[in-house]
């Protein structure tokens, strides 16, 4: 049996409806680069009570039922409340239901040890749910390039190699990649302005733009990537060995979580 990853959903409004969901090269990432299976955590509700914040009982039930916590990317950006700040451009997509799960999740997951990695907005939401906080439009901070894709572009140019990423030495990146530099995509307007309390950089871009970090005093797999490593995770050697490690790290709560009885190796 493959140990559980909970993925968080997106909550956005399609055709009249609200779907919860997450685009699939996330599950496929989990699934086959992590070796786990996938399964979905929705946000809050939103058609029923548009104020509703999990009780503790809420957050408590998900870690029964996982090994591990994915958050994956997303259009919609952490509101800012959470770090104290205004809407500087109020048209920007929020997504209250999804930052109402994630960040107590967070915390949460890094207290228990349970292995967690974050991928873009998941990245920026960790550094939020610890007491950072963004900058909510990185392009417009001087010195700084624009990390967002050509939306213009096919989809493999956007999410094609876009910069390179200094690796921080003797950093669990640098360790997995053997390497001190790595080439990236990128594709997100916001960026990390203050690092919370705590983290560690593991990758910075040549503009200083953090763009992964850990929580060296977490007691279980943490990561924290402003890249995109699910896209096409197969054709990359670090993007395979950063999932490769989650799932490891999964497996391992896994075991604990049965009492070591009822995995088995996945072929
Ligand atoms: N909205 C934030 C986060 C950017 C992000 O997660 N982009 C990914 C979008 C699509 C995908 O899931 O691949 C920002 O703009 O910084």
């Amino acid at each position: 049996m493959r140990p559980v990853i909970g993925v968080i959903s997106d909550v956005k409004a399609s055709n009249g409806h609200v779907v919860h969901g997450v685009t699939e090269k996330y599950i496929y990432a989990v699934a086959r680069g992590a070796q786990a299976m996938p399964v979905l955590i929705p946000g809050t509700i939103s058609a029923v009570d548009a104020d509703m914040a999990p009780e503790r009982a809420v957050i408590d039930e998900i870690f029964d039922l996982v090994d591990g916590i994915f958050l994956p990317g997303s259009p919609s950006n952490v509101g800012p409340q959470h770090y104290g700040d205004a809407p500087y451009d109020p048209p920007l997509p929020a997504d209250p239901h999804r930052d109402d799960i994630s960040l107590p999740l967070i915390r949460g997951a890094l207290e228990r040890g349970v292995p967690i990695f974050g991928v873009c907005r998941g990245f920026q939401e960790m550094n939020v749910a610890l007491g950072g906080t963004l900058f909510q439009k990185l392009y417009e901070q001087p010195g700084r390039f624009d990390h967002r894709e050509d939306s213009t572009q096919d989809i493999e140019t956007q999410y094609g190699p876009a910069h390179d990423v200094a690796l921080e030495p003797g950093g669990l990146l640098a360790g997995i990649a053997g390497a001190s530099t790595w080439r990236v995509n990128s594709l997100h307007g916001q960026g990390v302005a203050k690092l919370a309390p705590g983290l560690a950089v593991e990758a910075r871009a040549e503009d200083g733009t953090i763009e992964a970090f850990r929580v060296p005093d977490a007691p279980g797999f943490n990561m924290a990537i402003q890249w995109h490593p699910e896209w096409r995770f197969w054709q990359d050697r670090l993007s395979t060995g950063i999932f490769t490690a989650f799932g490891a790290a999964a497996r391992l709560a896994a075991e604990r979580r049965h009492g070591g009885a009822r995995l088995k190796a996945v072929g």
